[in-house]
């Protein structure tokens, strides 16, 4: 396919389920608010779900296919990798890179305080105690307990990330735009769920239902949670060791190597052996770039050109 030709199927598919899932846009508009300007998230939300409203004026008619087309030409990918390789670090990097790349990060500050988190999207109920729920915390204290529940709102969590429309800045250019996310839905069932499935924290009632609410709103959602490409940050579980131990986030000091060892696993089922059962065709043969985490490139601005460069290729080809 020509370059031209990819942004413009693009938009069509996202145009196409944009007229087909009135249904789920009206459960989006009940269940997704954001933490900032929800106003005009929501407005620009309902313009690109539901453009058909939208479109009594031709000046608006223009402007909606403006905007619909500006959102198709964003390319979105996520980072993923396992624990502590240095995703945020990398993100860091691709952010100051000065090009167009916008890299959201992982809601932890959400799975820390689940109570700020949610009355951040709607109105919190009053309540005579204030309480502040770990969820990081309680899921590795107690996984059989609480891990189900850290799925659901861990899911949730990244859903309302990468339904989120584009900053404004990346529609307005005329360069390649590119929406990065740190960790995806799709690495929350192929690498997370499955792997606490494996070890027993989820049990086989949770995972079907888990799998089923998962597969459904995928499936709702089509292209608008779809990606076009991963970055796979490689490095063996013994380095993600050490950066973890160094990096001593409170929650994370009871994980031993071998949690760390089931999730590499996990990834490289997923990325490179491609063995992980997938159940959504745009992932199948979704594009993986591999790039070697264990390089330290933090304070090397040579290796950190190359990464970009890297990236930058890999994103012609996508
Ligand atoms: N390439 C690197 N070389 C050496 N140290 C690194 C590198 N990348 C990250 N680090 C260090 O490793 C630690 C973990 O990095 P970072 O927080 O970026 O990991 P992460 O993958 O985002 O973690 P998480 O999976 O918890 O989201 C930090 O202390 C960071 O400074
Ligand atoms: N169980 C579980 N499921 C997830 O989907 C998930 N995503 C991230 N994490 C953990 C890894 C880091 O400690 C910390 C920050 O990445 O949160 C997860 N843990």
């Amino acid at each position: 396919m020509s370059a031209h030709c990819a942004p413009f199927k693009r938009m069509l598919k996202r145009i196409t389920s944009d007229l087909k899932l009135c249904v789920p846009c009206s459960w989006l508009h009940c269940t997704v608010g954001f933490s900032h300007g929800r106003v005009s998230v929501n407005t620009q939300l309902e313009r690109v779900m539901e453009p058909r409203r939208f479109l009594q004026h031709s000046s608006q008619r223009h402007s909606t296919n403006q905007t619909m087309d500006a959102i198709a030409r964003v390319k979105r990918l996520s980072i993923e990798g396992n624990i502590a390789v240095g995703k945020s670090t990398f993100a860091r990097l691709l952010s100051n890179a000065g090009r167009n790349w916008e890299v959201t990060p992982e809601p932890v500050s959400k799975w820390q305080n689940v109570e700020e988190a949610i009355s951040q999207i709607r109105q919190p109920v009053p309540s005579p105690q204030q309480t502040a729920s770990n969820l990081l915390q309680m899921m590795y204290q107690d996984p059989k307990r609480w891990s189900y529940t850290f799925q659901t709102f861990s899911c949730m969590s990244r859903m309302r990330t990468q339904l989120q429309p584009p900053p404004v800045r990346l529609l307005q250019t005329r360069d390649v735009a590119v929406q990065m996310y740190e960790r995806s839905i799709y690495s929350d069932r192929y690498i997370f769920a499955q792997n606490m499935f494996e070890l027993g924290g989820i049990n086989s009632t949770e995972w079907a239902v888990y799998q089923d609410w998962h597969s459904f709103l995928v499936e709702q959602f089509g292209p608008k949670v779809q990606l076009e490409g991963i970055i796979y940050l490689r490095a063996p579980p013994q380095t993600c060791m050490e950066r973890l131990t160094r990096r001593g986030r409170e929650e994370e000091k009871g994980i031993q190597l071998d949690y760390l060892e089931t999730l590499h696993k996990q990834h490289e089922n997923w990325l490179i052996n491609k063995s992980t059962k997938v159940h959504f065709e745009h992932l199948k043969n979704i594009p993986v770039l591999v790039l070697d985490g264990s390089l330290e490139f933090e304070s090397d601005s040579e290796m950190q050109t190359k990464f970009i460069t890297e990236v930058t290729n890999f994103l012609q080809e996508l």
